[in-house]
């Protein structure tokens, strides 16, 4: 998602976040699911919330709204509600800002970042992350909804400061 106010994010990299990210058919069917969630927790981000999930084209068409009538979207949505997909809620310090940067960009990223090191295409770029507060709250609420799976309050004390 392209955010108007993505900057916000790089003004509050001090500031705990609950960011969503997700890790696309290709990275679970890849078996990088395991390479990916280390990344974060290297950087001492805590999982707070994650399942496995095909999601229903509804969800995937709502999920990437701003793109649509350009000419990837129906491949995309294809492609997300095409095959499993581990959706996670990680927390921490500037975990919005950073967890994008980790990323890398969503074409040609630079060796590093997740997608630089193992992403073949744009089009099958292994990861999602929300970039604002305000899509990560939007996101959450798509991708989780009233699922109570949310271990945030538990992990609290054990989150790297
Ligand atoms: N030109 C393109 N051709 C094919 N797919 C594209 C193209 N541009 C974007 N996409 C796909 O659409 C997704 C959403 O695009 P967006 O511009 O929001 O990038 P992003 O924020 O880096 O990705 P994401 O929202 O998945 O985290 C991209 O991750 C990519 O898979």
């Amino acid at each position: 998602m392209r955010c108007v106010i993505a900057r916000t994010s790089q003004l509050h990299a001090s500031l705990t976040q609950t960011t969503f990210i997700a890790v696309k058919p290709d990275g679970v069917n890849r078996r990088l699911v395991g390479k990916i969630i280390q990344r974060f927790e290297e950087k001492g981000f805590q999982l707070v919330a994650m399942k496995m999930i095909q999601p229903p084209r509804e969800l995937v068409e709502e999920h990437y709204a701003e793109h649509k009538g350009k000419g990837f979207y129906n491949g995309l949505v294809d492609y997300l509600c095409g095959g499993p997909v581990v959706a996670m809620q990680w927390k921490g310090k500037g975990v919005i800002a950073r967890s994008r940067a980790m990323m890398g960009a969503t074409k040609d990223a630079a060796p590093g970042t997740i997608r630089g090191d193992f992403s073949i295409e744009v089009g099958r770029n292994l990861v999602h992350g929300s970039d604002c507060a305000e899509a990560a709250e939007r996101e959450i609420k798509l991708w989780f909804g009233e699922d109570k799976i949310n271990y945030e309050d538990a992990c609290e004390k054990w989150i790297y400061e």
